[in-house]
């Protein structure tokens, strides 16, 4: 399956007993998969396994809290801990494929459990869990030094408010920032500052480069715009190059909502260029 949330998009693999190793050959079927040329194309792959045939590096998921387990990776084979638009696309397909009914329903992902609310064709919730803000940081963005502060979505974000024009920046180019406060590597947001209740955002994500849209990332940015203005809690509309969110911030948890779609179905077995 093909599917994208605000054109933020991914395969679907279906693979309810786990027979897939997406970490063979270092992730070498995951950049084939995703190779705009050669293979499918996505910024990521969501495989589609039940929590009791988890994937080798994930131990201790409560499989009785949680049927369904999102093992997600990035364009370039890394393991991401979570993937606010991938989970809604999961979410999408779980009904599609008749696996749930409409409802809302738990999602466990490596970050921890997620609650999805979904049903055939509408907007697609999801609880995202408390956004923890860090310290401020800075990044470099096209030669342009930006502050910023970071941001734990389950993921590492370092989210910069600016007065910039976002559409002169080159965000192709992975943008430099603080490998000590981010060993792991980070997403780096550039956004507005918070007018009318609302962003424009773009992104450069670990693992992916500038995607049309990061649902981890619109919650950071949703997060930092707030905080810049001193305020912990509201609702932001986030304006992402490849369609709208809106977050919700209370005092405990995040939502993300916006659109979730399958696009194409297809057999995998073509020979795929392994070891791109
Ligand atoms: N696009 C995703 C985030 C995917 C993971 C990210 N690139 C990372 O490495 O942390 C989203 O919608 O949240």
């Amino acid at each position: 399956m093909k599917g994208h949330g605000t054109e933020n998009d991914f395969v679907v693999l279906p693979d309810p007993d786990g027979e897939i190793d997406l970490a063979d050959g270092d992730g070498a079927l995951v950049r084939a998969l995703c190779h705009r040329r050669r293979g499918i194309g996505a910024d990521g792959v969501l495989r589609v396994v039940r929590t009791d045939a988890p994937p080798a590096d994930v131990a201790g998921i409560d499989a009785s809290e949680a049927t369904w387990f999102m093992d997600y990776r990035n364009a370039d084979g890394s393991i991401a801990e979570m993937c606010g638009n991938g989970v809604r696309v999961f979410a999408r397909y779980l009904v599609d494929a008749g696996l749930v009914g409409p409802g809302t329903h738990p999602v466990a992902t490596r970050a921890g459990t997620r609650w999805v609310t979904v049903d055939h064709t509408g907007p697609v919730t999801v609880d995202m869990g408390a956004a923890v803000l860090g310290p401020a940081s800075t990044a470099v963005v096209d030669g342009v030094e930006l502050e910023g502060v970071a941001v734990d979505v389950g993921n590492p974000h370092l989210a910069c408010v600016t007065l910039r024009d976002l559409d002169a920046l080159d965000l192709a180019r992975p943008p430099a920032f603080d490998t000590s406060l981010f060993p792991h590597g980070v997403n780096v947001e550039v956004l507005t500052p918070l007018r009318d209740g609302a962003v424009r955002l773009r992104v450069h994500e670990r693992g992916s480069g500038e995607t049309r849209s990061c649902g981890t990332g619109t919650v950071a940015g949703a997060v930092a715009a707030l905080g810049a203005e001193g305020r912990g809690t509201g609702a932001v509309t986030v304006h992402t190059p490849g369609g709208t969110l809106v977050v919700g911030v209370d005092g405990a948890t995040t939502t993300l909502t916006g659109p979730a779609e399958l696009v194409a179905r297809g057999t995998w077995g073509a020979p795929l260029a392994i070891g791109v």
